[in-house]
């Protein structure tokens, strides 16, 4: 059988911080095999973005290791690594270059390999350009002469000249208009059909991973909390942080046992994690021992939930 497309193996993460040391990535294991769409989901604060450049080996674990297809990515060549995993991040316009024209952006990781002839580049960026619907005369423009959702076309153009075979993919439509960010989503639903791709993916909405993602892990405070299939977690969600998520995003239904609370309180102090459960002072069924005691994980079919009632 193939090594997963992407495999992190009790990954820790903290930050020394004014107010103290931080635990962005708290012991986290999973993978996602090849051609697969993990969707990663939770609020601002939780640890997704440090996961995903964790993944990316933009940054290294305090400890644990994180492998691509088999091979640890902290040891990996740079120009190897982004000849398989690239990122596409939220806000497009910041992370293009604003003097540059679109093919010049798109361009850009090929020229890096230093090993592409100017014929290759321009038929590639060609390419790409289309495949995302961009046409010849966008890709003369400078940024500023695109609308946000362009801007992404081109960020996405940009992580997949290269032809990598996995894309970390990091609220890629949060910053986008509601009625654009359906046509991004399935830009990159399609791209992933067409292409072959493995997909990390993450969000803060979990209607928007129902979309993409065959499975999903919600973080919490640096955790994974619960995971399972979609359709799985979206039907019979067992955790009362993803319940209370759900519930944000869907009018709840009175089979599923979504409790009547918001998250309204404030995410606690990362450099001052509760003991216990760490969901346990915004929860709505907490029990004594919640507040003292660890949850083990609940195994069920393919995930689980760290909650002592699930
Ligand atoms: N470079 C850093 N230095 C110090 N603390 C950091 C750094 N990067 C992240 N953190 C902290 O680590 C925790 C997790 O942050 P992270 O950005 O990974 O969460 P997130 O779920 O992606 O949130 P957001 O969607 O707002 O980016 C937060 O408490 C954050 O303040």
């Amino acid at each position: 059988m193939s090594a997963p497309a992407i495999e992190v193996l009790q990954v820790h993460k903290t930050f020394a911080t004014g107010g103290g040391r931080v635990v962005a990535v708290d012991d986290v294991s999973f993978a996602i095999p090849a051609g697969g769409v993990l969707g990663v989901v939770g609020e601002s604060g939780c640890g997704k973005s440090t996961m995903a450049r964790l993944i990316l080996g933009l940054l290294a674990p305090d400890s644990g290791e994180v492998k691509v297809e088999g091979q640890a990515v902290s040891g990996m060549d740079r120009k190897a690594r982004a000849r398989l995993i690239q990122p596409v991040f939220q806000d497009p316009f910041s992370s293009l270059n604003p003097l540059a024209r679109v093919k010049d952006i798109v361009a850009m990781p090929l020229v890096a390999q230093g090993t592409f002839g100017r014929a290759e580049i321009g038929r590639r960026v060609d390419e790409l350009l289309a495949r995302v619907g961009l046409s010849a005369e966008m890709g003369r423009r400078l940024p500023a002469e695109l609308s946000g959702g362009q801007r992404q076309r081109v960020a996405i153009a940009r992580a997949l000249v290269l032809r990598p075979r996995i894309v970390v993919c990091d609220e890629p439509t949060s910053a986008l208009d509601v009625s654009v960010q359906a046509q991004i989503l399935n830009l990159l639903a399609e791209l992933r059909r067409d292409l072959g791709l493995t997909y990390l993916f993450i969000s803060h909405n979990l209607a928007v991973v129902e979309h993409v993602a065959s499975e999903v892990a919600v973080m919490y405070l640096g955790r994974i909390v619960e995971r399972g299939s979609t359709d799985a977690l979206f039907a019979r969600p067992e955790h009362p942080y993803t319940k209370a998520l759900l519930a944000s995003v869907l009018t709840p239904e009175p089979g599923l046992g979504v409790p009547d609370v918001g998250l309204g309180d404030a995410l606690p102090d990362p450099a001052n994690m509760p003991p216990g459960c760490r969901f346990h002072p915004r929860c709505p069924v907490a029990e004594a021992r919640c507040a003292s005691e660890s949850p083990p994980l609940r195994k069920r079919a393919n995930g689980g939930a760290e909650c002592w009632l699930a």
